[in-house]
């Protein structure tokens, strides 16, 4: 049984479309996608077959209608379904959250990631995941590891939570190494921070999931996270939910989840015994992964289907990576910054921590001195990527 939207939904604030010159998802579509798909050609050597299918996409998001998945696609009646009302319109036309989850469906079409053929399971983004994997500035940062274990507990926690937000920040990297005392630095730049209210949460008996957003070093430093609360009675167990299927650029999957910890292993000391250790509680059922279906759908949490709400409802906690994840667990609304998370949020199974780098229009659960403070050096404070939040359910 799907969770719907509340029966109130007429009173929600409007979505956001992508048809505002003045919106984020306008500059999204106009100039992010362009430069993406350009890059992709660039990185894989498709033939001209994926090519010329990666050009179409683009030149239908310009001007075309938006057309259906190709009938032979296994998904096709299920997008035939989520798509009515908005197949056979521009694309200036839907909703942004909709139509860049389509988009991402469309993009593994046209390169045959689905289809028999060569390039069957060949993900177009594994270069630019991989790229990041490889940056030598990851290495510095995992051996600065060696030096967070001389903080105390509570300290290395919150400096470990704190990279697990920053590695959010997709243009800069997360910052692991901190110098004793100097976790504190990492707080700049929150518009909320609840993070009391996580710790608080967590327990020796608590079974935590972790909704995982990018691969490379979000996934990283999440996987440090993840060991800090099993190894500090902060968990007993963890559920990693990663996607199915390549998604939205670097969003992890449960290859790139074996390669962050390969990577992690590589790197002698704390990351190596974090990467031993992750690998001995996922044999003992410690920390299990899970995909769904419903993580590359292209609807808010709202619409969860039952299996997916049962399986998080046995969670103390679930900690929500990500701007997309925000926007799906709060709706892609224009939501006054105002609004309170805890309500917005009610309908989730269990309580929820988001932990988001701002990277889109939409935010909740500011108070008006913060949101006025904010909006005096105009609106880039929303997407530009340079403000974070952890914003947890409160009770
Ligand atoms: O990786 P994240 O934090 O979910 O961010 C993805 C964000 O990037 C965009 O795809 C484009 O900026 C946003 O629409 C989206 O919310």
């Amino acid at each position: 049984m799907a969770v719907m939207i509340p029966a109130t939904s007429e009173a929600l604030p409007p979505e956001l479309l992508n048809n505002d010159p003045e919106g984020y998802a306008w500059g999204v579509w106009q100039d992010r996608t362009p430069k993406l798909i350009a890059q992709l050609m660039d990185v894989t050597p498709w033939g001209p077959e994926q090519r010329h299918a990666l050009e179409s996409l683009l030149d239908e998001i310009a001007s075309g209608p938006m057309r259906p998945l190709g009938a032979a696609a296994h998904d096709h009646d299920v997008w035939a379904s989520w798509g009515t009302g908005y197949f056979g319109r521009p694309w200036s036309d839907a909703s942004f959250l909709w139509s860049e989850s389509y988009f991402y469906r469309r993009v593994l079409e046209a390169t045959g990631y689905f289809a028999p053929g060569p390039w069957r399971g060949v993900d177009p983004f594994e270069p630019l995941k991989s790229a990041e994997l490889a940056d030598p500035a990851l290495e510095a940062d995992l051996r600065a590891l060696d030096d967070l274990e001389e903080l105390p507990d509570g300290e290395k926690g919150q400096a470990k939570l704190l990279a697990a937000l920053w590695g959010n920040r997709a243009d800069l990297g997360f910052r692991i190494g901190l110098a004793p005392g100097h976790a504190q630095l990492e707080t700049e730049g929150l518009v909320a921070d609840q993070s009391d209210q996580l710790w608080r949460r967590l327990g020796p008996d608590a079974q935590v999931a972790v909704v995982a957003d990018n691969a490379g070093r979000e996934l990283v430093a999440d996987l440090v996270l993840i060991d800090h609360l099993l190894g500090h009675g902060l968990a007993a167990s963890v559920s990693l939910h990663l996607k199915p299927h390549p998604y939205y650029v670097s969003d992890a999957t449960a290859t790139d989840y074996v390669a962050c910890l390969r990577r992690l292993g590589q790197t002698p000391g704390a990351a190596a015994r974090i990467s031993a250790r992750l690998r001995e509680a996922a044999t003992a059922g410690r920390v299990t992964i899970g995909v769904h279906d419903f993580a590359c759908a292209p609807w808010s949490y709202h619409r969860m289907p039952g299996d997916l709400a049962a399986r998080l409802r046995t969670a103390t906690l679930a900690i929500l990576k990500g701007d997309l994840n925000y926007r799906r667990l709060v709706g892609d609304r224009a939501w006054p910054a105002t609004t309170d998370f805890t309500a917005v949020t009610a309908y989730f199974p269990c309580p929820v921590a988001a932990l988001r780098t701002l990277k889109s229009d939409v935010v909740t659960g500011l108070d008006a001195a913060t949101e006025a403070g904010l909006d005096a050096g105009g609106p880039r404070w929303r997407t530009d990527g340079t403000h974070g939040l952890i914003s947890v359910t409160s009770g």
